[in-house]
Order: C-alpha cells, then sequence, then structure tokens
C-alpha cells in the first residue's frame, strides 16, 4: 500500500513525522491506540475456559466465557443449573485456576499467580459467602470473634471493625452470640461482614440466600447491598432468586458456560424501575439467541441473516425472510411485508 505525501511550497513540513507506509503498519497504529478489552474493568473475564477431566471424562464447564465488571458494581448472575456459575466464582475467588483465557480482578492476573500470593489475595483482596450458612462461620465462636479471625490472619486486628460491620449490616446485636444462637439469615448477614473483614475490594456471594425464605434473603440482600453502597466494595452475587437478581442494577445470565444475556435496570423519569434484556454480543460477533425464541420458530443449526438500515432479521432456514424471498432463492423482489 502506498501513501501519498502532500508536496509544493504550502504543504506542511512532515519530514520528522513517521507516516505508516504498509497495510500492515497502519493496522498496529490503529490496535496501539485502541484501548485493551476491559482495559479499566475491576473484574475481566476474557475468553475464559475451565475443563475439569474426570476418569478420562471432559466436562467444559467455561466455554469462552467474557465478562467485565466495573469498581462499585453490584451485579447478580443468573442461569440454569450447571451452567458454570459456581465454576465461575471459584475462580474469581481464587480457589480455581481457569484451564485458559484471561481472569482479572482489581488489576491481579489470577492465571499466572503464585501460590503464596493467591493466599494473599484469598486474605485480603476478595471477601466470600457460600450457600452453606455453616461454611462460612465458625460454630464456637461469637459472632464478632468469626468476625475477628480473618483479620487476625492477615495480621491487621482493627479494634471496634467487628462491631462497626456487624451493625452496619443490622446485626450488632448478635455479637456476643454463636451461629447456634442466631437465625440463618442472622448467621448470613454476620457470614457478609466475616467476608469484609478485611476490606476487601470485591465481595463475591453464591447463593448466598439459597437457604432462606423470601423475608429472611430481603434482609441478607439488605445487608450486601449495604455493603456495596456504604463501602464501594464491588459485589457478584451467584443467585436463583428473583427477589435478588431483579434488584440490581445489572443481571448477567450465563447458559452452557458463557455470558448470554444481561438485563440492565435503571430508574425512569416517573421513578418506575424499568428493566431490558439484552442478548450479549462477544468481540468476534458470537451470540446466543434465546433458547424459547429459537424453539418457536424450529431453528436449528442454519438461519439466514439479512442486514437492515437499523437491525438485522434472523429467519429460520428455509422461512420467507422479510423481504420475501424464501430460503434459497436467489435475489427476490422485495414484498413490503
Ligand atoms: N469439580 C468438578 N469436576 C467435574 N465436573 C465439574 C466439577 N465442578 C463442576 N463440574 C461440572 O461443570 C459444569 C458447571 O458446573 P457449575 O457447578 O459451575 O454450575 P452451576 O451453574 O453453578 O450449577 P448449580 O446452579 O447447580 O450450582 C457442570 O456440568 C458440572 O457438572
Amino acid at each position: 500500500m502506498t501513501v501519498s505525501r502532500p508536496t509544493g511550497p504550502d504543504a506542511p513540513d512532515i519530514s520528522d513525522v513517521s507516516v505508516p507506509s504498509s497495510l500492515a503498519e497502519l493496522e498496529s497504529e490503529a490496535v496501539r491506540h485502541r484501548p485493551a478489552f476491559g482495559e479499566n474493568a475491576h473484574i475481566l473475564c476474557d475468553n475464559l475456559v475451565r475443563i475439569y477431566k474426570t476418569e478420562g471424562v471432559e466436562v467444559v464447564a467455561l466455554q469462552g466465557l467474557d465478562l467485565l465488571i466495573d469498581a462499585g458494581e453490584l451485579v447478580a448472575i443468573v442461569g440454569a443449573s450447571g451452567s458454570g456459575k459456581s465454576t465461575l466464582l471459584n475462580v474469581l475467588s481464587g480457589l480455581d485456576v481457569p484451564t485458559a483465557g484471561v481472569a482479572r480482578v482489581a488489576g491481579v492476573d489470577l492465571l499466572s499467580m503464585a501460590a503464596r500470593d493467591r493466599l494473599r489475595y484469598r486474605r485480603e483482596v476478595v471477601g466470600f459467602v457460600w450457600q452453606q450458612t455453616a461454611r462460612n462461620l465458625l460454630p464456637y465462636l461469637t459472632a464478632a470473634e468469626n468476625v475477628e479471625l480473618p483479620m487476625r490472619l492477615a495480621g491487621a486486628r482493627r479494634r471496634g471493625r467487628a462491631g462497626e460491620l456487624l451493625e452496619l449490616l443490622g446485626v450488632g446485636y448478635c455479637a456476643r452470640r454463636r451461629p447456634g444462637e442466631m437465625s440463618g439469615g442472622e448467621q448470613q448477614r454476620v457470614a457478609v461482614a466475616v467476608a469484609l473483614a478485611n476490606s476487601p475490594q470485591v465481595l463475591l456471594a453464591d447463593e448466598p440466600t439459597g437457604e432462606l425464605d423470601s423475608e429472611t434473603s430481603e434482609e441478607v440482600f439488605a445487608a450486601l447491598r449495604a455493603a456495596n453502597r456504604e463501602l464501594g466494595v464491588t459485589a457478584v452475587i451467584v443467585t436463583h432468586d428473583v427477589l435478588v437478581s431483579e434488584q440490581v442494577d445489572r443481571t448477567v445470565g450465563i447458559r452452557d458456560g458463557r455470558t448470554s444475556s444481561e438485563t440492565l435496570r435503571r430508574a425512569s423519569s416517573d421513578g418506575r424501575i424499568v428493566a431490558e434484556e439484552y442478548a450479549v454480543l462477544d468481540r468476534v460477533g458470537r451470540l446466543q439467541l434465546p433458547r424459547d425464541f429459537m424453539n418457536e420458530l424450529n431453528m436449528e443449526r442454519r438461519v439466514r441473516l439479512q442486514l437492515e438500515r437499523d437491525h438485522i432479521g434472523v429467519w429460520p432456514e428455509g422461512a420467507e425472510d422479510g423481504t420475501g424471498r424464501a430460503d434459497g432463492e436467489a435475489g427476490g423482489a422485495e414484498s413490503g411485508t
């Protein structure tokens, strides 16, 4: 490729300016100025793959999952059983290492992290809350002692912090009680305080309300929201609970190990919450059509695409498309339907 330079008496002096002269140079120039995918995201998953091998059988739990979450967001992750939600959370919590791809949380690269850094990451950068209340708290310690434990392990006990966190989450009155003397909802709120003890940047919760009735779930979700709003912690909650998934600003749907949909919620001018659902388009243009849409129109394997001025039409194979052409016909006339 040639690039012509202006000449003549009025032409600017560009003798010192380097001008790319080949297509490859132009491309690399363009890439240099383009921000990298998820450069500023607090949580970044790029083409994340996790393959489990058990007894010679491979299960692909995450198959090229992309996800970007900004600092301070409160995001719910939803999806059918087996879609890969817990696998994703285990990777983000540093418990599990992905097979391939990029996973970065608060600037920490989770694939290349050394074992010693992993311990520090799990103690100080992320906090987590599990579904089973018994997994979150030690039964022979009081609520306050449970919250103090991670601080002691990190060698940074802060006087008064346990009490402050328990108050913030509405369970200050439980400080001297052991888990057996608290309800399931109270235990989970104390568990959120334990997760926040070392001021993590990210809070991860896997089905935190899964064992609770709706009223108690509401209290636990309020505690998670308080942590997000008051402390600014980025929060990711895996949940089947519509009470949780419908109250966050963004719900990410996972299907077959990939992000497939996102629902965004915002307040309209009259104060109502408006939810808009989007399909997720990945960087190479892949898109998962909702399963019920595909079933409704008997879409399988091949579909016809038609680029319109402001949208793309998708028709099942063999069906007539929006231009009045049956699939397979070359160049039909516009039907206007
Ligand atoms: N340790 C493991 N060994 C082998 N396969 C596993 C392992 N953990 C998960 N899987 C498989 O990976 C896939 C994703 O599992 P995952 O637990 O992440 O799904 P999930 O969406 O959290 O499901 P649920 O809502 O039921 O908890 C499933 O097919 C599961 O059987």
